[in-house]
């Protein structure tokens, strides 16, 4: 049996990305004429993809989300957000677990809700696009996350008959389950559910401990006998 596949959430799970979201989703706000929003406020209104977080700020502005406005700002958040990168870092120890996880032979994907734009951007600027062989944006198919089905394409194209799916968020909990697959939670993103009320296989806190919780996992172990 061949290696799991290793298939990454990116927004609060590779990257700590809201500080660049918030700072798009104030200019377009101000462009509108609405007050700024604080940075926890826009930070809890990731990982739905960018229509759902423009529908949030709509409503945390008191303004109709489902009105010609919701398309206009969806619009500019798109435009401005491309190639913004300026305030986001990556979570600690992340480059050196990627590394070493692709060293050993696991091939790795990325499943976000973000656009493809901005995600092979944000990719780019960190060199770390080369270790992904497949990358699937939120626009990248008809359908985003909570469906199951732009984690089974990433699957599918990695070719491995297992794969683990590390994610954030409870987007990324309720897509693991929809697509059958293992979810391995990292605790430091963007979740609002604790840890315990949130279904996972593996919960960790820091990049450093996740090459050797892959290596233990029980279908890893069966590859390696
Ligand atoms: O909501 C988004 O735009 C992206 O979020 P994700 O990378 O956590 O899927
Ligand atoms: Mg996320």
């Amino acid at each position: 049996m061949s290696l799991p596949s290793i298939v990454f959430d990116l927004d609060g799970t590779l990257i700590d990305s809201a500080p660049d979201i918030h700072a798009a989703s104030n200019a377009v706000l101000a462009e509108h004429g609405f007050a700024p929003l604080t940075l926890p406020q826009v930070r809890s209104f990731v990982g739905k993809g960018v229509p759902h977080l423009v529908h949030r700020l709509l409503e945390a502005s008191e303004a109709d989300p489902h009105g010609p406005l919701h398309t206009r700002m969806v619009a500019d958040f798109t435009a401005r957000y491309e190639e913004a990168v300026t305030l986001t870092a990556l979570y600690p120890g992340v480059r050196g677990a990627l590394e070493a996880l692709a060293l050993a032979g696991h091939p790795l994907g990325i499943c976000t809700n973000k656009p493809i734009a901005p995600t092979m951007a944000v990719l780019r600027h960190f060199a770390l696009d080369t270790l992904f062989d497949v990358v699937i944006g939120g626009d990248s198919l008809p359908v985003r996350k909570p469906d199951p089905q732009p984690l089974l394409k990433a699957h599918q194209v990695l070719g491995r008959v297992r794969m683990l799916y590390v994610g954030d968020s409870e987007v990324d909990a309720e897509t693991a389950a929809a697509a059958g697959q293992p979810f391995l939670l990292y605790t430091e993103g963007y979740r609002k559910t604790p840890v315990v009320e949130l279904p996972h296989a593996i919960a960790f806190s820091d990049y450093a401990m996740l090459p050797g919780i892959v290596s233990h996992f029980p279908w890893v172990t069966a590859a390696a006998d």
